[in-house]
């Protein structure tokens, strides 16, 4: 189990991350998402003990990473699939990790076997494809069979095969009662991975809830009516008080009535149809709906960042999901917690 509370990272002026409190829990996987910079990285570097935080604190099973006594055997992460050292082969590269961890020199094989690089062993990694890259920092993550383990965007650059393996990997892992949590900011890969969903938008959480609620909360449902007379339909929605909106192709999407029911008020009033489906938004439709405000914020980013000067307030960009935030607060589900 993983533990933050009120964790907070400045650097300067900026906040990266800010007062996040939530809890990962074991048998499950978590995944950790927020667009490009909203501080999943940071968060994850204090959560190993690779940055003081500012304020708060991270526990790992209860204990302060500088408590463990044997860290490779508690937390195993993926941070940086290419900070491997090149001149080493594979397998010296874990031999070496396991001699300073105490880890017996059999468990090397164990995970090279694990993740599939037992054929090139004996090669250097500098050679070795993106993919191969990701497994190889996955094998040292699993080196000393730890019960917590931290990915930190592993399917990034990966081919489709190399994504479906990694996803298998982290609900076998799951499965096997570990504690698992994986950042990305790719709403449609975490939907087929993650149980648990922790996001967070320019280093604020803005949701800690099962995948489940989040899709039921977050995919707007509809049905899609396409009619040969849409003046006529307009009237007759009006009439009937049922909501709908134009879609771009000149259908309605209606919102609070279902298939059944526009179906019989169409035969009542007579109205040919030509469509009548139901529709389920999908989560990334719903994420670029929250995301739609972050594209001013990396726009600016990427340009021109206004210069903040000391004591002077900054009109700042709405961040990632404000909006969203403002409507409904963070999420959060399971037990009952509110914010
Ligand atoms: N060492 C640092 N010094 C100054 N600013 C930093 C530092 N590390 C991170 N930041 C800033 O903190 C914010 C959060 O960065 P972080 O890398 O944690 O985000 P992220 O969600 O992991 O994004 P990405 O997916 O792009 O890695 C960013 O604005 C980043 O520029």
């Amino acid at each position: 189990m993983i533990e933050l509370q009120g964790l907070t990272k400045r650097f300067g002026e900026k906040v990266a991350v800010d007062h996040l409190t939530f809890t990962v829990r074991p048998g499950i996987v978590t995944g950790f998402l927020g667009p490009n910079g909203a501080g999943k990285s940071t968060t994850m570097r204090m959560m190993l003990g690779l940055d003081n935080p500012t304020a708060g604190d991270v526990r790992i099973d209860g204990k302060r990473y500088a408590e463990l006594k044997e860290p490779l055997k508690e937390i195993g992460a993926l941070l940086d699939a290419q900070a491997v050292h090149g001149g080493r082969t594979a397998y010296n590269h874990l031999l070496c990790l396991a001699q300073a961890n105490r880890i017996p020199r059999s468990r090397v094989g164990e995970v090279l076997e694990a993740v599939g690089l037992t054929p090139v062993a004996r090669k250097r990694p500098k050679g070795f494809s993106l993919g191969m890259g990701q497994r190889l920092g996955i094998a040292a993550a699993l080196l000393g069979d730890p019960r917590i383990l931290m990915f930190d965007e592993p399917v990034n650059g990966l081919d489709p095969e190399g994504i479906r393996w990694i996803r298998n990997l982290m609900q076998s892992l799951a499965a096997q009662g570990r504690t698992v949590f994986v950042s990305s900011h790719l709403m449609s890969e975490m939907a087929l991975t993650a149980e648990h969903l922790v996001v967070i938008g320019q280093g604020k959480l803005l949701a800690d809830t099962s995948m489940a609620d989040f899709i039921a909360r977050n995919s707007r449902s509809f049905v899609r009516v396409r009619t040969p007379e849409p003046e006529r339909m307009r009237d007759v929605l009006a009439a009937a008080g049922i909501e709908a909106r134009t879609a771009g192709d000149g259908s309605f999407e209606v919102t609070g009535s279902t298939a059944a029911d526009l179906g019989e008020l169409a035969a009542r009033e007579r109205l040919v149809l030509h469509e009548l489906s139901p529709q389920q938004a999908s989560l990334e439709e719903a994420f670029m709906g929250l995301t739609a405000q972050a594209v001013e914020y990396h726009a600016r980013e990427a340009g021109e960042p206004p210069t903040p000067t000391a004591g002077a307030p900054v009109e700042q960009a709405p961040a990632w999901g404000e909006q969203w935030r403002r409507e409904h607060g963070p999420e959060r589900s399971g037990d009952g917690e509110g914010v």
